[in-house]
């Protein structure tokens, strides 16, 4: 099955070219005041039509409410939401049913104790995320370049569909797919040369290490 790729917190039509040319399979926009990645909704509906017919375009939200969330997806038609704050299985439902579309639901994880909170979700969000926890002092839920140790993954049940985030990059990207075979893989802080500012460089550099790992990975099976 071909690895789902996101790239997150786009704000520029360059960064968004070089994530598409890359061969993303999604690309995500926050809507998240504290973030240096924040963008308006109206923004990020001009933005994502490059998208269109290309990749999957997210909305990043964090305990949104139905006013933002109705102007968000009236601007932006985004394919897919993304849950990164606390809500919970029963809000995400509604967030579903209510919008029709397709919801991420992301989750901190340190160890795997913290795998028992995806199972009320399971059957309700459509895909997980697994991001590491925010460093002490940190506003943002997700976001903040960090990674978790990824061998907690493996008490996963092996149906469970998710995307690896958090603190990746060029440089360990290979170690993680190796470490957790994931599926789909997000990364934001990894391809910015300061918080909030991708750098094309370093986005196409993502998928050339990414193109090298899975092929060393599909030669060794
Ligand atoms: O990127 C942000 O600023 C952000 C803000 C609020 C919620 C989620 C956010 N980003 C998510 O964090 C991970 C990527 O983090 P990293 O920078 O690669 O470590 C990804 O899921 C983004 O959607």
């Amino acid at each position: 099955m071909a690895l789902d790729i996101k790239i997150c917190g786009l704000k520029t039509p360059d960064a968004i070219a070089a994530a598409l040319t890359g061969g993303a399979s999604h690309v995500g926009f926050i809507f998240f005041g504290k973030s240096p990645r924040n963008v308006d909704p109206e923004t990020a509906g001009r933005l994502r039509t490059a998208a269109q017919g290309r990749a999957k375009a997210v909305a990043v939200t964090v305990d949104a409410d139905d006013a933002a969330l109705d102007r968000i997806i009236a601007a932006m038609r985004p394919d897919m939401l993304q849950l990164h704050g606390r809500e919970t299985p029963e809000r995400t439902a509604e967030l579903k049913a209510r919008y029709g579309l397709p919801v991420i639901k992301a989750f901190s994880v340190h160890d795997a104790t913290d795998l028992a909170a995806i199972m009320p979700y399971r059957g309700v969000a459509d895909r997980l995320l697994f991001d590491a926890k925010p460093p002490k002092g940190s506003d943002l839920p997700g976001g903040n370049g960090v990674s978790f140790d990824w061998r907690a993954l493996a008490a996963l049940d092996g149906d469970v569909d998710y995307m690896l985030s958090g603190g990746l990059n060029a440089g360990n990207i290979a170690e993680a797919l190796k470490a957790t075979n994931a599926p789909g893989i997000d990364i934001s802080s990894g391809v910015e040369v300061a918080p909030g500012e991708k750098d094309v460089r370093l986005i196409a550099e993502f998928f050339q290490a990414v193109r090298a790992a899975t092929n060393t990975m599909s030669g060794a099976a």
